[in-house]
C-alpha cells in the first residue's frame, strides 16, 4: 500500500505534467484537471477554510470540495435561472490524463425561501458575515470524488491563469489535503450530554400554531402546511464536524450526509429525501411525506408500519406531494411514472411513506429549471404552494435559512442530484441549532405532530452526542 508521502510525490509530479499541457491562456471559462488517487480515503477530512461534503454510505459515494475556484451567489424569485447562466456560456473544460472516468463537479444549493432579488454576484469571496448566501453555485479549487474503491482529485481554475502561480497554489493545497486524507480516524470521544438552551416555538406555542393551521385549513384554500421548529443545544466541547459526519453515516447509512462550511459555520444534514436526480435524460424525484415512529420490538415496528400504510391522513398528506410534483413537471416532462402505492422508507428514528417518481424531461429543461419548478414541494411547504408559503411566511416564528432548502452536486454536462435539507443543524463551536417540521392536514393532532418532530430532531441530537 502506498504511503501518503509517496502518494503526495506522485501527485505533485503528475500535476506538473498535467499543468504543462493545459490551455491556460484561453481568455474565459473554467479548466479542471482530474488525477487518479492511488488509494481511496475512508473519509473527506475537515481542513481550514471553505469546504463542502456529500456522502452516501450505502452507495459508497463521496464528493468533497475545498476552496473556491469560482462561485456565484443569487437571490430573488429568479435565483436558480440566474445561477444557471453562470455555467451556460463560458466553457468548462476538463482533462482526465489518468483516464479516471470521473468528471468535475460543482455544489449547487439554496435556502428554503428566496430573499429579495440581487444581481448575480460572481465569487470568489462573497459576504463573510453570513454563513450561507441565499443561493450558491460553487466550483471548488480541489474536489475529491470517491465511488466504491476508486477515487480522484479534481483541480479547477478560472481562465486565463498563469501556469507557475497555478501550480504553486495547487501544490500547496495538495500538501494540506493528501496527508489529511490518510490520517487514521480519531478515536471515539466520550458521549456528551447536550443542554437544550432554547426552542422556538415551545410545546405550548406549537399547539397554538397547529390549531391556527387547522383553522386555516378548515377555512381553505390551504389544505396542508408544514410547520417547523428550531431547537438550540450546547455541548460540553466544540462539536467536531468530522466525527458528526461519521456518526450520521453510521446511524443513517441510507441518507445523504451533507456538510457545508463557510465563514466559520457548518451546516450539516443527514437527509433521506432527494428533491431530484437527473442523469442521462432521466429524472427521479422522491415523494416523502407521512411519518410514523419505529417500534423497539419486531412486532411493534411491523404494527407501526402497517398503521402508516393504512392511515388515511398520512396517505392524503403523501398524495399532496405526488400531485404537486406531477403538476410542477406537467409541461416540461413526459413519461411520468409513480408506483400505485407508496413504499415505506425505514430510518432508525422514523419511517416514512415514500414514492420514487420517474419522468423524462424535455430537451432544454435543465436541472436548474426542474429544481425551480419542484421546490418547495408540499413535503416541506404545503398545498397549494403559494397560499401555504404566504401563510408560513406570516406565521412561522423564525427564518428557516437553508433548512428545507436543497443542495447537491452538479456536473458540467448538466446532470446532478439535489437533496432536501432535512434532519439538519447549523453548528458553530459548541452550539448547534437544529430544525424539524411536520405536515399538518385536516385531522392532525398537535401532540402527535410534536412527537413526530421530536423523533426527527433525535436524528441529529443522537449524532451530536458523539461529535
Ligand atoms: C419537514 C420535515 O420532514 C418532511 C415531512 C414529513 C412528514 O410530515 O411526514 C416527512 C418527511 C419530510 O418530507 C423534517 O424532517 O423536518
Amino acid at each position: 500500500m502506498l504511503a501518503p508521502l509517496a502518494i503526495l510525490e506522485h501527485l505533485e509530479a503528475r500535476l506538473a505534467e498535467a499543468v504543462a499541457e493545459l490551455p491556460l491562456t484561453t481568455t474565459s471559462g473554467l479548466q479542471s484537471v482530474l488525477l487518479a488517487l492511488p488509494r481511496a480515503p475512508a473519509a473527506a477530512p475537515q481542513l481550514a477554510g471553505r469546504q463542502f461534503q456529500f456522502r452516501h454510505a450505502q452507495r459508497g459515494e463521496l464528493h468533497a470540495g475545498y476552496g473556491e475556484a469560482a462561485a456565484w451567489q443569487a437571490a430573488g424569485p429568479e435565483r436558480l435561472s440566474s445561477l444557471s447562466t453562470a455555467l451556460a456560456s463560458p466553457q468548462w473544460r476538463r482533462t482526465d490524463p489518468d483516464a479516471t472516468g470521473f468528471d468535475a463537479f460543482a455544489m449547487l444549493g439554496f435556502a428554503a425561501a428566496d430573499a429579495p432579488a440581487q444581481p448575480l454576484a460572481p465569487g470568489p469571496g462573497g459576504d463573510t458575515a453570513v454563513p450561507l448566501p441565499n443561493a450558491l453555485l460553487w466550483v471548488p479549487e480541489i474536489g475529491l470524488v470517491c465511488q466504491d474503491h476508486a477515487a480522484a482529485l479534481v483541480f479547477s481554475t478560472p481562465l486565463p491563469a498563469a501556469p507557475e502561480q497555478l501550480l504553486a497554489r495547487w501544490r500547496h493545497l495538495l500538501r494540506d489535503l493528501v496527508p489529511a486524507l490518510y490520517e487514521p480516524s480519531p478515536g471515539p470521544r466520550p458521549t456528551a450530554r447536550l443542554q437544550r438552551t432554547g426552542e422556538e416555538p415551545d410545546a405550548t406555542g406549537w399547539r397554538r400554531l397547529v390549531r391556527d393551521a387547522l383553522a386555516q385549513i378548515a377555512a381553505g384554500p390551504v389544505a396542508k402546511v408544514v410547520l417547523s421548529r428550531r431547537l438550540m443545544v450546547r455541548g460540553p466541547r466544540e462539536f467536531d464536524v468530522a466525527r458528526l459526519l461519521d456518526a450520521l453515516g453510521c446511524l443513517f447509512p441510507s441518507c445523504q450526509t451533507v456538510s457545508l462550511r463557510r465563514n466559520g459555520h457548518s451546516f450539516v444534514a443527514a437527509t433521506p429525501e432527494r428533491l431530484l436526480g437527473l442523469r442521462a435524460g432521466r429524472l427521479q424525484v422522491d415523494a416523502i411525506a407521512g411519518t410514523a415512529g419505529r417500534g423497539e420490538s419486531v412486532a411493534e415496528d411491523a404494527r407501526l408500519r402497517a398503521g402508516l400504510l393504512g392511515c388515511e391522513k398520512n396517505l392524503r398528506e403523501h398524495r399532496f406531494v405526488i400531485d404537486a410534483v406531477r403538476t410542477a413537471l406537467a409541461d416540461c416532462c413526459a413519461g411520468f411514472r409513480v408506483p400505485a402505492t407508496p413504499q415505506v422508507l425505514a430510518l432508525s428514528n422514523a419511517q416514512h411513506l415514500w414514492s420514487p417518481i420517474d419522468a423524462r424531461p424535455r430537451s432544454g429543461c435543465s436541472l436548474f429549471d426542474l429544481a425551480a419548478r419542484l421546490h418547495p414541494t408540499p413535503a416541506t411547504n404545503g398545498q397549494p404552494r403559494a397560499e401555504a408559503q404566504a401563510w408560513l411566511r406570516d406565521t412561522e416564528p423564525f427564518p428557516r435559512g437553508w433548512y428545507t432548502g436543497a443542495a447537491g452536486i452538479l456536473r458540467p454536462n448538466g446532470d446532478g442530484e439535489l437533496w432536501v435539507l432535512l434532519r439538519c443543524a447549523q453548528v458553530s463551536g459548541a452550539e448547534a441549532e437544529l430544525f424539524a417540521g411536520a405536515g399538518i392536514v385536516a385531522g392532525s393532532d398537535p401532540d402527535a405532530e410534536w412527537s413526530e418532530t421530536e423523533a426527527k430532531l433525535a436524528a441529529m441530537l443522537s449524532a451530536l452526542r458523539y461529535a
